[in-house]
């Protein structure tokens, strides 16, 4: 039986992930900080996704923090037998003006979106390799794509993903492991809700420029993608332009988005 570990699985788009593979029958481990919230999930899959109890495991552990999620992993594959599929969802987004974001804001951004993927991807690769099969898949953003006005770290943060994951595919190839990364739009989340209230104007122009898609949307997409071993997925034809041709019409997005941001705030 397939085994899907996902980190950040107690909500969002790691929560509506998990609804599809529990629908599937897979065996599922969930990770995340809050233990509270991983049982709720537990209960509501258990409850509205047919799926067996036994085959759900949660670990609360803190991904930034290695030794902690890799023990928490180790727990998982000794309750559910090697890793199948990877996928990191666990992830944070503060906006604001650079200076006045505290460095600790900052860093606990890459901490957690760039160095807690790293940390879960270490923690199940050598065994994937060894057995000569295993899929992750890393959550990045459309803002892992265009740098956005207001969040410098986490769009460093989700850059970072995407070079990770490259250079990591290259490596892993030859040991049959697959390994992508994907960019979703605005999806209707419990983040997308706290992130909203901090959003800066500038910022809207550029991500009001796609609409938001639905956490189930956004799993069902990605479901299809780990099964076709697609090694990067879009989600929508603008970020699909966005990621085959935004370095090549940077010029042209930065003048469109300035003028766009100036007629908005009335200069
Ligand atoms: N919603 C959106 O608009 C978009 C989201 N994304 C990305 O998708 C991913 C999921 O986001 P979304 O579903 O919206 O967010 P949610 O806030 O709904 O879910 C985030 C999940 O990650 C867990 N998590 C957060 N920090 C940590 C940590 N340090 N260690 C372990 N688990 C952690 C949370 O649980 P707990 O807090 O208990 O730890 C929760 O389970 C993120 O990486 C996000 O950046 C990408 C594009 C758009
Ligand atoms: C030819 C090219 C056309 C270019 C159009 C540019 C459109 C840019 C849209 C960027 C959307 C980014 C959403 C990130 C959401 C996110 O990660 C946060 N919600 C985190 O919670």
């Amino acid at each position: 039986m397939t085994h899907v570990i996902i980190t950040g699985g107690s909500s969002g788009i790691g929560l509506a992930l998990a609804s599809v593979y529990a629908s599937r029958g897979a065996r599922l481990s969930l990770i995340a900080r809050s233990r509270d919230l991983l049982d709720q999930a537990k209960e509501m899959l258990v409850s509205e996704h047919g799926a067996m109890a036994g085959d759900i495991h949660v670990e609360a552990a803190d991904v930034a923090r290695e030794e902690e999620i890799e023990t928490a992993i180790r727990r998982c594959t000794e309750t559910f037998g090697p890793c199948d599929i990877l996928v990191t969802s666990a992830g944070i987004v503060e906006p604001a003006p650079f200076e006045e974001q505290q460095s600790t804001i900052f860093r606990r951004q890459i901490e957690t979106n760039l160095c807690g993927t790293v940390h879960a991807v270490r923690a199940v690769y050598p065994e994937m390799k060894r057995r000569r099969s295993g899929r992750i898949m890393m959550i990045s953003s459309g803002a892992g794509l265009i740098g956005i006005h207001g969040y410098t770290a986490y769009s460093a943060s989700k850059f970072a993903l995407h070079g990770f994951a490259q250079a990591l595919r290259s490596e892993a190839r030859r040991h049959n492991v697959g390994v992508s990364v994907s960019f979703p739009p605005d999806t209707k989340t419990p983040q997308l809700a706290r992130e909203l209230g901090q959003r800066p104007p500038e910022a809207t122009v550029v991500m009001g420029a796609v609409r938001p898609w639905t956490a189930e949307a956004v799993a069902s997409r990605l479901v299809k993608a780990i099964d076709r071993r697609r090694p990067e997925v879009y989600f929508g034809l603008t970020l699909f332009l966005l990621g085959r041709f935004g370095p090549a019409v940077r010029p042209l997005l930065d003048w469109w988005f300035d003028r766009a941001i100036a007629r908005n705030s009335g200069r």
